[in-house]
């Protein structure tokens, strides 16, 4: 039988944290080895499955990397641009994956991401989840479709917390189309609209943002032509589907060389 895999999450306390602990906790193929959180947080000794309510898992959060080395292999990631970089640096110093989930890094940080790649197994994807790996594909073939001629328009909804927008998968669905359609995303985005705009411009990708209560993660592509529209969305109402896509991500990623890997990768779906 094939060995389980050993993670070690950090930002353990975070939303995303307790549920990727409670997701290690669920998968078969996954062992939580260690838990990881910020120098001076109250919950440095707290059990790792007691913070995530989902009983004692006999791991002790800690406070440094160094300590947690010796009982993982891949890091899950799911913090702050910054807290992430530093994150991806260790691994690469210590021989370890890493899965990255956070989003809003800028240009220069994702430039950071590649250049460590070359000597670590990364994966990197601002949605792991099934569901909206998919719509990526179904967005392919809609803008090879009717992406000339109609008009494409993103909207995304988040809850109130969220630090970054657009979302990092507003973000991602603007290049898949972008790309399929032979445009630079930099170029052809407009993010939000005010005043006297002018008539659309056909070639623009709009992006609108919702952040609201406790919205799990909601993004619609419309296609608007006069006459029809075709409206992709897709829904996440547990951020379970997120920690069930980085348990996945990581038991792939432990089996494979330096480089930069998708979700796209993960899942088979290229
Ligand atoms: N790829 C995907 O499928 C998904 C991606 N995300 C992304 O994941 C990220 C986190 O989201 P969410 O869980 O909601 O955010 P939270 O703010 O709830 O969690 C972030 C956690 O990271 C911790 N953290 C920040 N900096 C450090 C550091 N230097 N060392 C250790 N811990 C640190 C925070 O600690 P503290 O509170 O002390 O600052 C906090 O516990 C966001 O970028 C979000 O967009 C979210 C869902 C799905
Ligand atoms: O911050 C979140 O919550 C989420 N962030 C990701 C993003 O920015 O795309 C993914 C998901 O929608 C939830």
């Amino acid at each position: 039988m094939t060995a389980k895999v050993r993670v070690a999450v950090v930002g353990a306390s975070g939303r995303m944290g307790r549920t990727l602990i409670e997701a290690a906790k669920q998968h078969e193929m996954i062992y939580l080895g260690a838990a990881v959180e910020r120098k001076g947080s109250t919950l440095i000794g707290v059990d790792a499955g007691e913070l995530a309510g989902v009983g004692t898992m006999n791991v002790a959060i800690t406070d440094s990397l160094d300590i947690a080395s010796e009982h993982f292999d891949v890091l899950i990631d799911f913090t702050s641009p910054e807290s992430s970089l530093v994150h991806l640096e260790w691994c690469s110093k210590n021989n370890k994956a890493i899965v990255i989930g956070t989003t809003g890094f800028n240009h220069a940080q994702k430039e950071m991401i590649n250049a460590f790649a070359e000597q670590t197994p990364v994966v990197f994807a601002p949605n792991m989840s099934v569901g909206v790996n998919l719509t990526l594909k179904l967005l392919e073939l809609t803008a090879k479709v009717m992406g000339d001629y109609t008009d494409i328009e993103i909207t995304e909804g988040h809850h109130r917390f969220k630090k970054d927008a657009p979302s990092g998968t507003a973000l991602k669905m603007g290049e898949v189309i972008a790309d399929t359609l032979g445009r630079d995303l930099e170029e052809c985005a407009v993010y939000g609209r005010e005043g006297m705009t002018g008539e659309r411009d056909r070639n623009t990708i709009g992006f609108s943002t919702i952040r609201a209560g406790d919205i799990v993660g909601d993004h619609t592509v419309m296609f608007a032509d006069i006459g029809e529209r075709v409206e992709i969305t897709h829904k996440a109402t547990s951020r379970m589907t997120f920690a069930n896509g980085a348990m996945r991500a990581a038991y792939w990623l432990s089996d494979q060389d330096s480089g930069l890997y998708d979700m796209q990768q993960v899942l088979g779906l290229n």
